[in-house]
């Protein structure tokens, strides 16, 4: 069922016109910066994204401050950042940037650009196919399957932890694993990866394993210590992990820049490439990672070393909306 809903901002001058539940329409065109701006929004698990088809421009149409704005949940559209579809770069098929919903620029969004390749194909009408994508962290390719699923591989785990980037000294080789953090009276064992943006995973506190029903309670405190913890010089995103088994485990997270989100994809990989280095889970297995909004299926390939992810990408509605 679709049907068209307007509201008005009149305090902030803008008008949004949003049709729910309808495929964006391949006679959508990009729109110069002028208003109104047409935009797509969709969702991976609950993760929530405003798309822009910026395909006849390497500049983004809206600038860190307006996706603030249009990012906010009761003035704005609402969503976790801002993604625009850009010309592509060498032999890619397009360039993905985002702005988180604080306006800073991160250098990839797994969720994200699972929406991105759906709304690429649907605004095309492409069939279910393989994108190359150009992001601030190197060629990721997203691959859009029969069922629906999007498959994406997203490239290499960086381990090297002055990389990630983190202060904290390595624990194997130039890795950190386990290391102690201590934040707000106790002590985290955390373990860094980057995924081409920074991640501190954490299965245990004070000797204990995390338990995801307690920490839950405590996470928008404790997410902003971690995010602006001076051992992390590009502010990190926080993953809690608790292992239901070696090839299942339950996770909440706090982004960099978006806050207590409902997923997160990259984390989901990072985590995955923690509890291994670990010893919590098994490689030889595909992992279920169970996220508030729901799971994702992580691979960490003994072939090729790269990291696979596999869940949904859901348009919610169309729009426009003035700048
Ligand atoms: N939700 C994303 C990650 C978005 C970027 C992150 N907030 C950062 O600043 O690194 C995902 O699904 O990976």
């Amino acid at each position: 069922m679709s049907f068209p809903m307007t509201n008005k901002y009149a305090h902030l001058g803008r008008t949004c016109q949003f049709t729910v539940g309808k495929a964006p329409r391949a006679s959508i065109r990009p729109m110069a910066s002028a208003s109104p701006l047409t935009f797509s929004k969709y969702h991976g698990l609950g993760n929530d994204f405003i798309l822009i088809d910026n395909r006849h421009s390497s500049e983004p149409v809206v600038t860190p401050e307006q996706a603030v704005k249009i990012c906010d949940r009761n003035f704005g559209i609402g969503g976790d950042g801002v993604i625009f579809a850009l010309p592509p770069v060498g032999d890619t098929d397009l360039t993905m940037r985002i702005f988180n919903s604080d306006g800073s620029e991160p250098e990839m969004c797994g969720n994200g650009i699972r929406c991105l390749a759906k709304f690429v194909a649907d605004v095309d009408s492409a069939a279910p196919r393989k994108y190359k994508i150009h992001t601030l962290a190197g060629l990721i390719q997203p691959e859009l399957l029969a069922d629906g699923q999007v498959r994406v591989d997203m490239g290499e785990p960086i381990l090297e932890g002055a990389k990630v980037p983190t202060t904290l000294a390595p624990t194997q080789g130039s890795t950190v694993v386990s290391q102690d953090l201590a934040v707000e009276g106790r002590t985290y064992k955390v373990t860094c990866v980057s995924m081409g943006n920074p991640h501190a995973v954490i299965y245990s506190c004070d000797g204990n394993t995390i338990k995801i029903d307690d920490l839950d309670k405590e996470l928008a405190t404790l997410g902003p210590k971690f995010e602006r913890n001076t051992v992390f010089p590009a502010r990190t995103n926080t993953e809690f992990v608790e292992v239901v088994n070696p090839s299942h485990v339950r996770m909440v997270v706090w982004e960099r820049g978006a806050g207590r989100t409902l997923a997160c994809g990259t984390g989901a990989c990072a985590l995955v490439v923690a509890g291994i280095l670990e010893g919590r889970l098994d490689r030889e297995r595909t992992c279920r990672v169970d996220l508030p909004g729901g799971p994702l299926q992580i691979e960490w390939s003994t072939v090729d070393n790269h990291i696979y992810m596999t869940g949904p990408a859901e348009l919610v509605f169309n729009g426009t909306v003035r700048t």
